[in-house]
Protein backbone atom coordinates (compact mmCIF):
# COMPACT_ATOMS: atom_id res chain seq x y z
CA UNK A 1 0.00 0.00 0.00
CA UNK A 2 3.20 1.77 0.49
CA UNK A 3 2.34 2.55 -3.59
CA UNK A 4 -0.81 4.20 -3.29
CA UNK A 5 1.07 6.99 -1.12
CA UNK A 6 3.38 7.51 -3.80
CA UNK A 7 0.96 7.34 -6.86
CA UNK A 8 -1.48 9.34 -4.84
CA UNK A 9 1.68 11.59 -4.77
CA UNK A 10 1.96 11.85 -8.35
CA UNK A 11 -1.03 12.25 -9.00
CA UNK A 12 -0.96 15.29 -6.81
CA UNK A 13 1.73 17.01 -8.39
CA UNK A 14 -0.05 17.37 -11.36
CA UNK A 15 -1.68 20.94 -9.72
CA UNK A 16 -4.12 21.88 -11.84
CA UNK A 17 -4.94 18.75 -13.89
CA UNK A 18 -5.74 17.06 -10.65
CA UNK A 19 -7.80 20.03 -9.25
CA UNK A 20 -10.10 20.01 -12.58
CA UNK A 21 -10.52 16.38 -11.99
CA UNK A 22 -11.47 16.92 -7.65
CA UNK A 23 -13.75 19.95 -8.79
CA UNK A 24 -15.75 18.47 -11.80
CA UNK A 25 -16.32 15.30 -9.85
CA UNK A 26 -17.38 17.31 -6.98
CA UNK A 27 -19.41 18.97 -9.58
CA UNK A 28 -20.59 15.66 -10.86
CA UNK A 29 -21.91 14.56 -7.78
CA UNK A 30 -23.85 18.37 -6.97
CA UNK A 31 -25.50 17.60 -10.46
CA UNK A 32 -26.18 14.29 -9.89
CA UNK A 33 -28.48 15.27 -6.99
CA UNK A 34 -29.96 17.87 -8.53
CA UNK A 35 -30.86 16.52 -11.35
CA UNK A 36 -32.72 13.27 -9.06
CA UNK A 37 -34.52 16.07 -7.16
CA UNK A 38 -35.79 17.95 -10.37
CA UNK A 39 -36.96 14.61 -11.56
CA UNK A 40 -39.08 13.87 -8.42
CA UNK A 41 -40.51 17.16 -8.70
CA UNK A 42 -41.45 16.93 -12.35
CA UNK A 43 -42.81 13.43 -11.70
CA UNK A 44 -44.52 14.57 -8.41
CA UNK A 45 -46.02 17.62 -10.37
CA UNK A 46 -47.23 15.68 -12.95
CA UNK A 47 -48.36 12.25 -11.77
CA UNK A 48 -49.76 13.54 -7.61
CA UNK A 49 -50.53 17.02 -8.39
CA UNK A 50 -51.73 16.99 -11.77
CA UNK A 51 -49.85 19.84 -12.97
CA UNK A 52 -49.89 20.26 -17.24
CA UNK A 53 -47.10 20.73 -19.53
CA UNK A 54 -47.17 24.79 -19.28
CA UNK A 55 -46.81 24.77 -15.85
CA UNK A 56 -43.85 22.28 -16.21
CA UNK A 57 -41.71 24.08 -18.48
CA UNK A 58 -39.68 26.00 -16.11
CA UNK A 59 -38.62 22.54 -14.51
CA UNK A 60 -37.82 20.85 -17.77
CA UNK A 61 -36.20 23.42 -18.77
CA UNK A 62 -33.78 23.77 -15.75
CA UNK A 63 -33.53 19.51 -15.92
CA UNK A 64 -31.98 19.42 -19.53
CA UNK A 65 -29.86 22.39 -18.50
CA UNK A 66 -29.00 19.80 -15.49
CA UNK A 67 -28.01 17.23 -17.54
CA UNK A 68 -26.42 19.14 -20.09
CA UNK A 69 -24.05 20.40 -16.99
CA UNK A 70 -23.76 16.88 -15.86
CA UNK A 71 -22.50 15.81 -19.29
CA UNK A 72 -20.08 18.38 -19.60
CA UNK A 73 -18.91 18.01 -16.38
CA UNK A 74 -18.55 13.78 -16.63
CA UNK A 75 -17.15 15.01 -19.86
CA UNK A 76 -14.19 17.89 -18.48
CA UNK A 77 -13.84 15.00 -15.33
CA UNK A 78 -12.61 12.25 -18.07
CA UNK A 79 -10.19 14.36 -20.53
CA UNK A 80 -8.66 16.06 -17.40
CA UNK A 81 -7.96 12.58 -15.86
CA UNK A 82 -6.39 11.15 -19.27
CA UNK A 83 -4.47 14.52 -19.12
CA UNK A 84 -3.21 13.96 -15.85
CA UNK A 85 -2.74 9.83 -16.86
CA UNK A 86 -0.66 11.17 -20.11
CA UNK A 87 1.60 13.30 -18.41
CA UNK A 88 2.62 11.33 -14.82
CA UNK A 89 3.28 8.47 -17.42
CA UNK A 90 5.73 10.83 -19.69
CA UNK A 91 7.08 12.42 -16.15
CA UNK A 92 7.19 8.48 -14.85
CA UNK A 93 9.43 7.34 -18.27
CA UNK A 94 11.61 10.53 -17.76
CA UNK A 95 12.10 10.08 -14.22
CA UNK A 96 13.56 6.36 -14.87
CA UNK A 97 15.29 7.46 -17.83
CA UNK A 98 16.87 9.96 -16.06
CA UNK A 99 17.98 8.06 -13.02
CA UNK A 100 19.42 5.60 -15.10
CA UNK A 101 21.60 7.77 -16.93
CA UNK A 102 22.49 9.26 -13.65
CA UNK A 103 23.31 6.02 -11.90
CA UNK A 104 25.55 5.46 -15.13
CA UNK A 105 26.60 2.13 -16.66
CA UNK A 106 28.25 0.94 -13.76
CA UNK A 107 24.61 0.43 -12.15
CA UNK A 108 22.79 -0.54 -15.55
CA UNK A 109 25.44 -3.88 -15.64
CA UNK A 110 23.63 -5.20 -12.17
CA UNK A 111 20.34 -4.52 -13.57
CA UNK A 112 18.59 -7.07 -16.23
CA UNK A 113 17.71 -5.27 -19.41
CA UNK A 114 14.20 -6.88 -19.74
CA UNK A 115 13.67 -5.73 -16.46
CA UNK A 116 14.07 -2.31 -16.72
CA UNK A 117 12.12 -2.65 -20.27
CA UNK A 118 9.00 -3.99 -19.17
CA UNK A 119 9.25 -1.23 -16.74
CA UNK A 120 9.48 1.60 -18.82
CA UNK A 121 6.74 0.57 -21.23
CA UNK A 122 4.27 -2.18 -20.09
CA UNK A 123 4.51 -1.01 -16.21
CA UNK A 124 4.33 2.75 -16.60
CA UNK A 125 1.30 1.74 -19.34
CA UNK A 126 -0.34 -0.17 -16.60
CA UNK A 127 -0.49 2.69 -14.50
CA UNK A 128 -2.89 4.61 -16.93
CA UNK A 129 -6.43 2.80 -15.32
CA UNK A 130 -5.01 3.98 -11.91
CA UNK A 131 -4.51 8.23 -12.97
CA UNK A 132 -7.38 8.08 -15.43
CA UNK A 133 -10.18 5.94 -13.40
CA UNK A 134 -9.10 4.90 -10.28
CA UNK A 135 -8.27 8.43 -8.77
CA UNK A 136 -11.03 10.29 -10.75
CA UNK A 137 -13.19 7.31 -9.01
CA UNK A 138 -11.67 7.76 -5.72
CA UNK A 139 -12.44 11.55 -5.72
CA UNK A 140 -16.17 10.66 -6.27
CA UNK A 141 -16.29 7.67 -4.31
CA UNK A 142 -15.29 10.16 -1.22
CA UNK A 143 -17.43 13.13 -1.79
CA UNK A 144 -20.65 11.83 -3.21
CA UNK A 145 -21.83 9.68 -0.86
CA UNK A 146 -21.07 12.30 1.74
CA UNK A 147 -22.99 14.79 -0.30
CA UNK A 148 -26.04 12.21 -0.26
CA UNK A 149 -25.83 11.98 3.20
CA UNK A 150 -25.99 15.71 3.80
CA UNK A 151 -29.38 16.07 1.52
CA UNK A 152 -31.26 12.79 2.56
CA UNK A 153 -30.43 12.99 6.37
CA UNK A 154 -32.79 16.41 7.46
CA UNK A 155 -35.24 14.79 4.57
CA UNK A 156 -35.47 11.11 5.91
CA UNK A 157 -33.28 9.94 8.72
CA UNK A 158 -33.97 6.45 8.68
CA UNK A 159 -32.94 6.01 5.19
CA UNK A 160 -29.81 8.37 5.96
CA UNK A 161 -29.10 6.04 8.59
CA UNK A 162 -29.69 2.59 6.36
CA UNK A 163 -26.99 4.37 3.79
CA UNK A 164 -24.71 5.01 7.00
CA UNK A 165 -24.83 1.21 7.90
CA UNK A 166 -24.73 -0.33 4.51
CA UNK A 167 -21.88 1.88 2.65
CA UNK A 168 -19.44 0.52 4.41
CA UNK A 169 -19.89 -2.45 3.30
CA UNK A 170 -18.59 -1.94 -0.03
CA UNK A 171 -14.68 -0.73 1.00
CA UNK A 172 -14.91 -2.91 4.03
CA UNK A 173 -15.37 -5.96 1.38
CA UNK A 174 -12.69 -3.78 -0.96
CA UNK A 175 -10.10 -3.58 1.89
CA UNK A 176 -10.76 -7.75 2.86
CA UNK A 177 -10.16 -9.14 -1.02
CA UNK A 178 -7.34 -5.71 -1.60
CA UNK A 179 -4.91 -7.95 0.25
CA UNK A 180 -5.87 -10.73 -1.95
CA UNK A 181 -6.00 -8.69 -5.03
CA UNK A 182 -2.33 -7.08 -4.35
CA UNK A 183 -0.99 -10.41 -4.24
CA UNK A 184 -2.22 -12.07 -7.12
CA UNK A 185 -1.55 -8.95 -9.35
CA UNK A 186 2.14 -8.53 -7.99
CA UNK A 187 2.25 -12.18 -9.52
CA UNK A 188 1.31 -11.50 -12.12
CA UNK A 189 3.02 -9.10 -12.90
CA UNK A 190 6.26 -10.56 -12.17
CA UNK A 191 5.56 -13.43 -14.20
CA UNK A 192 5.29 -10.79 -17.12
CA UNK A 193 8.62 -9.17 -15.88
CA UNK A 194 9.80 -13.40 -16.33
CA UNK A 195 8.25 -13.42 -19.76
CA UNK A 196 10.07 -10.45 -21.34
CA UNK A 197 13.54 -10.86 -19.48
CA UNK A 198 12.80 -14.32 -20.85
CA UNK A 199 12.53 -13.26 -25.03
CA UNK A 200 15.14 -10.65 -24.76
CA UNK A 201 17.22 -12.86 -23.06
CA UNK A 202 16.57 -15.54 -25.55
CA UNK A 203 16.77 -13.13 -28.65
CA UNK A 204 19.85 -11.72 -27.71
CA UNK A 205 21.32 -15.34 -26.84
CA UNK A 206 19.64 -16.64 -30.29
CA UNK A 207 23.14 -17.51 -32.21
CA UNK A 208 24.26 -19.00 -28.80
CA UNK A 209 21.58 -21.34 -28.31
CA UNK A 210 21.45 -22.33 -32.18
CA UNK A 211 25.50 -23.25 -32.11
CA UNK A 212 24.52 -25.14 -28.66
CA UNK A 213 21.66 -26.95 -30.07
CA UNK A 214 19.47 -25.83 -27.31
CA UNK A 215 16.79 -23.85 -29.44
CA UNK A 216 13.88 -26.81 -28.97
CA UNK A 217 14.83 -26.37 -24.76
CA UNK A 218 14.63 -22.85 -25.06
CA UNK A 219 11.36 -23.21 -26.69
CA UNK A 220 9.65 -25.32 -24.25
CA UNK A 221 10.62 -23.26 -21.14
CA UNK A 222 9.37 -20.31 -23.08
CA UNK A 223 6.33 -21.94 -23.27
CA UNK A 224 6.24 -22.84 -19.90
CA UNK A 225 6.89 -19.00 -19.09
CA UNK A 226 4.69 -17.87 -21.08
CA UNK A 227 1.70 -20.43 -19.41
CA UNK A 228 2.70 -18.77 -16.08
CA UNK A 229 1.48 -15.88 -17.21
CA UNK A 230 -1.91 -17.08 -19.01
CA UNK A 231 -2.42 -18.77 -15.58
CA UNK A 232 -2.11 -15.97 -13.05
CA UNK A 233 -3.64 -13.37 -15.62
CA UNK A 234 -6.84 -15.97 -15.50
CA UNK A 235 -6.71 -16.09 -12.09
CA UNK A 236 -6.58 -12.19 -11.49
CA UNK A 237 -9.70 -12.05 -13.88
CA UNK A 238 -11.49 -14.92 -12.22
CA UNK A 239 -11.01 -12.83 -8.60
CA UNK A 240 -12.06 -9.46 -10.74
CA UNK A 241 -15.37 -10.75 -11.76
CA UNK A 242 -15.85 -12.48 -8.53
CA UNK A 243 -15.28 -9.01 -6.60
CA UNK A 244 -17.01 -7.53 -8.89
CA UNK A 245 -20.46 -9.80 -8.44
CA UNK A 246 -19.83 -9.45 -4.88
CA UNK A 247 -19.80 -5.71 -4.97
CA UNK A 248 -23.10 -5.71 -7.38
CA UNK A 249 -24.95 -7.88 -4.86
CA UNK A 250 -24.12 -5.54 -1.63
CA UNK A 251 -25.81 -2.89 -3.54
CA UNK A 252 -28.48 -4.08 -5.41
CA UNK A 253 -29.30 -5.56 -1.79
CA UNK A 254 -28.99 -2.16 0.04
CA UNK A 255 -30.52 -0.42 -2.88
CA UNK A 256 -33.74 -3.08 -2.56
CA UNK A 257 -33.52 -2.45 0.81
CA UNK A 258 -33.95 1.63 1.00
CA UNK A 259 -36.94 0.64 -1.27
CA UNK A 260 -38.53 -2.12 0.71
CA UNK A 261 -39.08 0.62 3.56
CA UNK A 262 -39.26 3.47 1.24
CA UNK A 263 -42.70 1.62 -0.24
CA UNK A 264 -43.89 0.50 2.78
CA UNK A 265 -43.79 3.68 4.31
CA UNK A 266 -45.43 5.47 1.32
CA UNK A 267 -47.73 2.78 1.90
CA UNK A 268 -48.86 3.91 4.83
CA UNK A 269 -48.64 7.35 4.05
CA UNK A 270 -45.51 7.89 6.21
CA UNK A 271 -44.22 9.94 3.89
CA UNK A 272 -45.12 12.03 0.93
CA UNK A 273 -44.37 10.94 -2.50
CA UNK A 274 -41.76 13.56 -3.50
CA UNK A 275 -39.09 13.00 -0.91
CA UNK A 276 -39.67 9.00 -1.25
CA UNK A 277 -39.56 9.42 -4.93
CA UNK A 278 -36.19 11.28 -5.11
CA UNK A 279 -35.01 9.21 -2.46
CA UNK A 280 -35.32 6.08 -4.05
CA UNK A 281 -33.94 7.97 -7.24
CA UNK A 282 -30.89 9.04 -5.96
CA UNK A 283 -30.04 5.43 -3.38
CA UNK A 284 -28.47 3.72 -6.81
CA UNK A 285 -26.34 6.72 -7.14
CA UNK A 286 -25.15 6.52 -3.80
CA UNK A 287 -23.82 3.44 -4.12
CA UNK A 288 -22.76 3.68 -7.52
CA UNK A 289 -19.35 5.69 -7.09
CA UNK A 290 -18.30 3.01 -4.40
CA UNK A 291 -18.93 0.43 -6.52
CA UNK A 292 -17.32 1.31 -9.21
CA UNK A 293 -14.40 2.14 -6.91
CA UNK A 294 -14.26 -1.65 -6.66
CA UNK A 295 -14.30 -2.14 -9.99
CA UNK A 296 -11.66 0.38 -11.26
CA UNK A 297 -9.24 -1.19 -8.25
CA UNK A 298 -8.62 -4.07 -9.87
CA UNK A 299 -8.25 -2.47 -13.20
CA UNK A 300 -6.21 -0.36 -11.25
CA UNK A 301 -3.91 -3.04 -9.55
CA UNK A 302 -2.15 -4.21 -12.33
CA UNK A 303 -0.64 -0.98 -12.45
CA UNK A 304 0.47 -0.75 -8.59
CA UNK A 305 2.25 -3.29 -8.59
CA UNK A 306 4.29 -1.96 -11.55
CA UNK A 307 4.52 0.87 -9.51
CA UNK A 308 6.98 -1.14 -6.92
CA UNK A 309 9.64 -2.29 -9.55
CA UNK A 310 9.17 1.52 -11.09
CA UNK A 311 9.89 3.23 -7.43
CA UNK A 312 12.31 0.55 -6.76
CA UNK A 313 14.70 1.12 -9.43
CA UNK A 314 14.34 5.22 -9.13
CA UNK A 315 15.10 4.62 -5.20
CA UNK A 316 17.48 2.15 -6.20
CA UNK A 317 18.92 4.75 -8.97
CA UNK A 318 19.14 7.18 -6.92
CA UNK A 319 21.33 5.93 -4.47
CA UNK A 320 23.49 4.35 -6.93
CA UNK A 321 23.80 8.08 -8.56
CA UNK A 322 25.49 8.47 -4.99
CA UNK A 323 28.79 6.67 -6.27
CA UNK A 324 28.00 7.61 -9.62
CA UNK A 325 28.66 11.08 -10.28
CA UNK A 326 27.33 11.02 -14.33
CA UNK A 327 24.22 13.33 -15.54
CA UNK A 328 23.59 12.54 -18.58
CA UNK A 329 20.32 14.08 -19.56
CA UNK A 330 21.95 17.80 -18.80
CA UNK A 331 22.17 18.92 -22.03
CA UNK A 332 22.67 23.00 -21.20
CA UNK A 333 25.84 23.99 -21.01
CA UNK A 334 27.68 23.97 -17.80
CA UNK A 335 29.78 27.18 -16.49
CA UNK A 336 33.57 25.73 -16.66
CA UNK A 337 34.88 26.13 -12.78
CA UNK A 338 38.07 25.07 -13.94
CA UNK A 339 40.17 26.12 -17.06
CA UNK A 340 42.22 22.44 -18.03
CA UNK A 341 44.66 22.67 -20.65
CA UNK A 342 45.58 20.33 -22.70
CA UNK A 343 48.22 17.98 -22.58
CA UNK A 344 45.91 16.66 -19.32
CA UNK A 345 48.29 14.54 -15.98
CA UNK A 346 46.30 12.89 -14.34
CA UNK A 347 47.18 11.95 -10.78
CA UNK A 348 45.02 9.28 -8.74
CA UNK A 349 45.71 9.77 -4.90
CA UNK A 350 45.24 6.69 -2.46
CA UNK A 351 41.73 6.14 -4.58
CA UNK A 352 39.56 3.40 -3.24
CA UNK A 353 36.18 2.28 -4.42
CA UNK A 354 33.28 -0.24 -2.94
CA UNK A 355 29.98 -0.93 -5.01
CA UNK A 356 27.83 -0.77 -2.85
CA UNK A 357 26.55 -3.77 -1.02
CA UNK A 358 29.58 -5.19 -2.19
CA UNK A 359 31.29 -6.62 1.20
CA UNK A 360 34.65 -6.04 -0.27
CA UNK A 361 36.64 -2.98 -2.01
CA UNK A 362 36.80 -3.52 -5.33
CA UNK A 363 40.04 -1.06 -5.98
CA UNK A 364 42.33 0.49 -2.91
CA UNK A 365 45.63 2.01 -2.07
CA UNK A 366 45.46 3.67 -6.28
CA UNK A 367 48.48 5.70 -6.93
CA UNK A 368 49.90 6.61 -9.73
CA UNK A 369 50.28 9.76 -12.37
CA UNK A 370 49.83 9.85 -15.89
CA UNK A 371 52.20 12.44 -16.97
CA UNK A 372 51.20 14.94 -19.77
CA UNK A 373 50.75 12.96 -23.28
CA UNK A 374 52.18 9.98 -21.43
CA UNK A 375 50.83 6.13 -22.64
CA UNK A 376 50.29 4.44 -19.73
CA UNK A 377 48.91 0.42 -20.23
CA UNK A 378 46.75 -0.74 -17.16
CA UNK A 379 47.04 -5.17 -17.05
CA UNK A 380 45.75 -7.59 -14.46
CA UNK A 381 43.54 -10.96 -14.70
CA UNK A 382 40.31 -10.47 -15.04
CA UNK A 383 38.21 -8.93 -12.45
CA UNK A 384 41.10 -7.02 -11.41
CA UNK A 385 38.79 -3.73 -11.34
CA UNK A 386 40.26 -2.55 -14.41
CA UNK A 387 36.90 -1.51 -16.17
CA UNK A 388 36.33 0.17 -12.33
CA UNK A 389 39.42 2.04 -12.70
CA UNK A 390 38.87 3.45 -15.81
CA UNK A 391 35.33 4.53 -15.09
CA UNK A 392 36.39 6.07 -11.86
CA UNK A 393 38.84 8.22 -14.79
CA UNK A 394 35.76 8.67 -16.76
CA UNK A 395 33.87 9.63 -14.16
CA UNK A 396 31.20 7.15 -14.68
CA UNK A 397 32.06 6.71 -10.73
CA UNK A 398 33.34 8.67 -7.79
CA UNK A 399 35.67 7.04 -5.45
CA UNK A 400 34.86 6.62 -2.57
CA UNK A 401 38.40 7.20 -0.96
CA UNK A 402 40.95 9.42 -1.87
CA UNK A 403 41.09 11.40 -5.08
CA UNK A 404 41.83 12.10 -8.60
CA UNK A 405 43.78 15.31 -10.15
CA UNK A 406 43.77 16.34 -13.45
CA UNK A 407 46.32 19.04 -14.05
CA UNK A 408 46.11 19.42 -9.84
CA UNK A 409 42.09 20.53 -10.03
CA UNK A 410 40.75 17.69 -8.03
CA UNK A 411 38.00 15.73 -10.59
CA UNK A 412 35.01 15.65 -8.21
CA UNK A 413 35.09 19.28 -8.99
CA UNK A 414 34.74 19.45 -12.38
CA UNK A 415 31.31 18.96 -13.56
CA UNK A 416 30.57 15.50 -16.11
CA UNK A 417 29.06 17.92 -18.53
CA UNK A 418 32.66 19.97 -18.82
CA UNK A 419 34.48 16.75 -18.01
CA UNK A 420 33.23 14.94 -20.79
CA UNK A 421 34.42 17.29 -23.45
CA UNK A 422 38.37 16.16 -22.57
CA UNK A 423 37.81 12.68 -22.52
CA UNK A 424 37.35 9.89 -25.77
CA UNK A 425 36.46 6.62 -24.53
CA UNK A 426 36.91 3.97 -26.62
CA UNK A 427 35.48 0.66 -25.02
CA UNK A 428 36.10 -3.18 -25.85
CA UNK A 429 32.33 -3.68 -27.62
CA UNK A 430 31.63 -0.30 -28.45
CA UNK A 431 28.05 0.13 -29.52
CA UNK A 432 26.52 1.51 -32.61
CA UNK A 433 23.11 2.59 -33.18
CA UNK A 434 20.48 1.86 -35.50
CA UNK A 435 21.03 4.60 -37.80
CA UNK A 436 23.21 5.77 -40.55
CA UNK A 437 27.44 6.04 -40.09
CA UNK A 438 27.33 9.36 -40.31
CA UNK A 439 25.42 9.75 -37.34
CA UNK A 440 26.85 7.19 -35.63
CA UNK A 441 30.95 8.64 -35.99
CA UNK A 442 29.52 12.33 -35.75
CA UNK A 443 27.70 11.61 -32.11
CA UNK A 444 31.42 11.98 -30.73
CA UNK A 445 31.04 15.69 -32.06
CA UNK A 446 27.97 17.10 -33.78
CA UNK A 447 29.11 20.14 -34.81
CA UNK A 448 31.96 18.28 -36.77
CA UNK A 449 31.87 19.63 -40.48
CA UNK A 450 32.22 17.29 -43.04
CA UNK A 451 35.66 16.87 -44.34
CA UNK A 452 36.66 16.26 -40.77
CA UNK A 453 34.29 13.03 -40.56
CA UNK A 454 35.52 12.20 -43.65
CA UNK A 455 38.97 12.36 -42.26
CA UNK A 456 38.12 10.75 -39.38
CA UNK A 457 36.92 8.02 -41.09
CA UNK A 458 39.90 7.27 -43.05
CA UNK A 459 42.18 7.40 -40.21
CA UNK A 460 39.92 4.85 -38.34
CA UNK A 461 40.06 2.53 -42.10
CA UNK A 462 36.51 3.08 -41.90
CA UNK A 463 36.64 4.10 -45.78
CA UNK A 464 37.22 0.44 -46.52
CA UNK A 465 33.90 -0.54 -45.01
CA UNK A 466 32.32 2.57 -47.12
CA UNK A 467 33.88 0.97 -50.32
CA UNK A 468 31.73 -1.74 -50.10
CA UNK A 469 28.73 -0.41 -49.45
CA UNK A 470 26.61 1.41 -52.16
CA UNK A 471 25.22 3.91 -49.33
CA UNK A 472 28.24 4.81 -47.67
CA UNK A 473 28.10 7.30 -44.70
CA UNK A 474 24.23 7.02 -44.96
CA UNK A 475 24.61 2.89 -44.58
CA UNK A 476 22.01 2.37 -42.06
CA UNK A 477 23.38 0.04 -39.17
CA UNK A 478 21.13 -2.00 -37.02
CA UNK A 479 20.76 -1.85 -33.53
CA UNK A 480 23.91 -2.69 -30.96
CA UNK A 481 25.59 -2.61 -34.56
CA UNK A 482 24.21 -5.43 -36.50
CA UNK A 483 25.27 -5.31 -40.10
CA UNK A 484 28.83 -4.46 -38.70
CA UNK A 485 31.29 -6.49 -38.22
CA UNK A 486 33.09 -6.51 -34.60
CA UNK A 487 36.20 -4.89 -36.31
CA UNK A 488 34.09 -2.52 -37.91
CA UNK A 489 32.25 -1.37 -34.91
CA UNK A 490 35.52 -1.29 -33.35
CA UNK A 491 36.75 1.22 -36.26
CA UNK A 492 33.58 3.30 -36.05
CA UNK A 493 34.85 3.70 -32.01
CA UNK A 494 38.10 4.96 -33.29
CA UNK A 495 36.54 7.26 -36.32
CA UNK A 496 34.47 8.89 -33.08
CA UNK A 497 37.78 9.19 -31.35
CA UNK A 498 39.68 10.61 -33.73
CA UNK A 499 36.55 12.86 -34.63
CA UNK A 500 36.24 13.93 -30.97
CA UNK A 501 40.06 14.51 -30.67
CA UNK A 502 39.94 14.42 -26.90
CA UNK A 503 42.94 15.35 -25.32
CA UNK A 504 42.54 12.27 -22.91
CA UNK A 505 42.04 9.00 -24.33
CA UNK A 506 40.78 5.81 -22.33
CA UNK A 507 40.28 2.38 -24.32
CA UNK A 508 39.90 -0.80 -23.50
CA UNK A 509 41.60 -2.79 -26.21
CA UNK A 510 39.46 -5.09 -28.19
CA UNK A 511 40.68 -9.04 -27.70
CA UNK A 512 38.80 -10.08 -30.64
CA UNK A 513 37.31 -9.62 -34.13
CA UNK A 514 40.47 -8.56 -35.50
CA UNK A 515 42.31 -10.82 -38.37
CA UNK A 516 46.43 -10.56 -38.42
CA UNK A 517 46.29 -7.85 -41.13
CA UNK A 518 43.96 -5.42 -39.61
CA UNK A 519 45.26 -6.25 -36.41
CA UNK A 520 48.69 -4.52 -37.75
CA UNK A 521 47.16 -1.96 -39.57
CA UNK A 522 44.63 -0.87 -36.47
CA UNK A 523 47.98 -1.21 -34.29
CA UNK A 524 48.93 1.80 -36.21
CA UNK A 525 45.77 3.64 -36.21
CA UNK A 526 45.82 3.43 -32.24
CA UNK A 527 49.15 4.48 -32.45
CA UNK A 528 48.48 7.46 -34.70
CA UNK A 529 45.38 8.44 -32.19
CA UNK A 530 47.74 8.38 -29.15
CA UNK A 531 50.32 10.47 -30.48
CA UNK A 532 50.28 13.97 -28.21
CA UNK A 533 47.96 12.68 -26.05
CA UNK A 534 47.30 11.40 -22.21
CA UNK A 535 46.11 8.31 -22.24
CA UNK A 536 45.09 5.00 -20.10
CA UNK A 537 44.85 1.89 -22.15
CA UNK A 538 43.75 -1.51 -21.13
CA UNK A 539 45.96 -3.16 -22.62
CA UNK A 540 45.30 -7.30 -23.79
CA UNK A 541 48.16 -7.27 -26.70
CA UNK A 542 51.81 -7.25 -26.25
CA UNK A 543 52.92 -4.47 -28.47
CA UNK A 544 50.68 -2.14 -26.89
CA UNK A 545 52.16 -2.99 -23.41
CA UNK A 546 55.64 -2.80 -25.23
CA UNK A 547 55.10 0.87 -26.37
CA UNK A 548 53.68 1.94 -23.33
CA UNK A 549 55.87 4.86 -21.37
CA UNK A 550 54.19 3.31 -18.29
CA UNK A 551 52.51 0.00 -17.03
CA UNK A 552 50.25 -0.76 -14.09
CA UNK A 553 49.85 -4.22 -13.10
CA UNK A 554 46.30 -4.52 -11.18
CA UNK A 555 45.83 -7.73 -9.17
CA UNK A 556 42.77 -7.50 -6.42
CA UNK A 557 41.96 -4.21 -6.66
CA UNK A 558 45.54 -2.95 -5.66
CA UNK A 559 48.48 -1.35 -8.31
CA UNK A 560 51.10 -4.67 -7.38
CA UNK A 561 53.94 -3.19 -9.70
CA UNK A 562 54.16 0.07 -12.22
CA UNK A 563 56.87 1.38 -14.02
CA UNK A 564 58.39 1.58 -17.51
CA UNK A 565 58.09 -2.11 -19.29
CA UNK A 566 61.44 -2.93 -19.61
CA UNK A 567 62.13 -2.09 -16.03
CA UNK A 568 59.85 -4.41 -14.98
CA UNK A 569 60.64 -6.96 -17.27
CA UNK A 570 63.67 -6.95 -15.43
CA UNK A 571 62.78 -7.13 -12.09
CA UNK A 572 60.92 -10.43 -12.93
CA UNK A 573 58.16 -9.45 -10.58
CA UNK A 574 54.44 -9.51 -11.41
CA UNK A 575 54.37 -8.23 -15.11
CA UNK A 576 56.80 -11.00 -15.87
CA UNK A 577 54.75 -13.89 -14.32
CA UNK A 578 51.32 -12.09 -15.83
CA UNK A 579 53.24 -12.20 -19.33
CA UNK A 580 54.53 -15.79 -18.58
CA UNK A 581 50.97 -16.62 -18.44
CA UNK A 582 50.41 -15.30 -21.70
CA UNK A 583 53.00 -17.65 -23.09
CA UNK A 584 54.39 -14.19 -24.28
CA UNK A 585 57.76 -14.93 -23.30
N1 LIG B 1 28.28 -2.75 -11.20
C1 LIG B 1 28.90 -3.56 -10.36
N2 LIG B 1 28.36 -3.86 -9.15
C2 LIG B 1 28.98 -4.68 -8.29
N3 LIG B 1 30.17 -5.25 -8.53
C3 LIG B 1 30.77 -5.00 -9.71
C4 LIG B 1 30.17 -4.16 -10.70
N4 LIG B 1 30.99 -4.09 -11.78
C5 LIG B 1 32.06 -4.85 -11.49
N5 LIG B 1 31.93 -5.40 -10.26
C6 LIG B 1 32.90 -6.27 -9.57
O1 LIG B 1 34.09 -5.52 -9.37
C7 LIG B 1 35.22 -6.32 -9.62
C8 LIG B 1 36.10 -5.65 -10.68
O2 LIG B 1 35.39 -5.65 -11.89
P1 LIG B 1 35.98 -4.97 -13.21
O3 LIG B 1 34.95 -5.09 -14.27
O4 LIG B 1 36.48 -3.63 -12.88
O5 LIG B 1 37.21 -5.96 -13.52
P2 LIG B 1 38.11 -6.04 -14.82
O6 LIG B 1 39.51 -6.13 -14.34
O7 LIG B 1 37.78 -4.94 -15.77
O8 LIG B 1 37.64 -7.43 -15.42
P3 LIG B 1 37.62 -7.91 -16.97
O9 LIG B 1 39.03 -7.89 -17.46
O10 LIG B 1 37.07 -9.29 -16.88
O11 LIG B 1 36.72 -6.95 -17.67
C9 LIG B 1 34.72 -7.69 -10.03
O12 LIG B 1 34.80 -8.53 -8.90
C10 LIG B 1 33.29 -7.45 -10.44
O13 LIG B 1 32.50 -8.58 -10.14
Amino acid sequence: MREFKRLFKWARSEGWGIALVVSTGMGIGLLTVLQAYLIAQIVNAAFMQHQGWADLDRPMVLLLGVMGARAGAVWSNEVAAQRVAVRIKARLRRALLEAMLRAGPAYLKTRRIGDLIAAAMQGVESLEPFFAHYVPQAVLAAGVPLLVLAVVFPLDWLTGLVFLVTAPLIPLFMMLIGRMAERLTRRQWQALQRLSEYILDTLQGLVSLKAMGRVRERETHLGRVADAYYTTTLTVLRMTFLSALAMELISTLSTALVAVEIGLRLLYGRLDFLHGFFILLIAPEFYLPLRMLGQRFHAAMSGVSAAQTIFTLLDEAETASAWSRVSLMEEKPVQSIVSLAPPLRIRFEDVAFTYPGRPDMTLQDITFEIQRGQKVALIGPSGAGKTTLAYLLLGFLQPSGGRILVNDHPLAQIPFEEWRKFIAWVPQNPYVFHANLAWNVRMACPEAPEEALRVAGRRAFLDEVLAHHPRAWDMVVGEQGGGLSGGEAQRVALARAFLKDAPLLVMDEPTAHLDPDLEVRLERVIRTLLEGRTSLIIAHRLTTIQNADWVLVLEDGRIVEQGPPADLLARKGAFYTHLAQWRAL
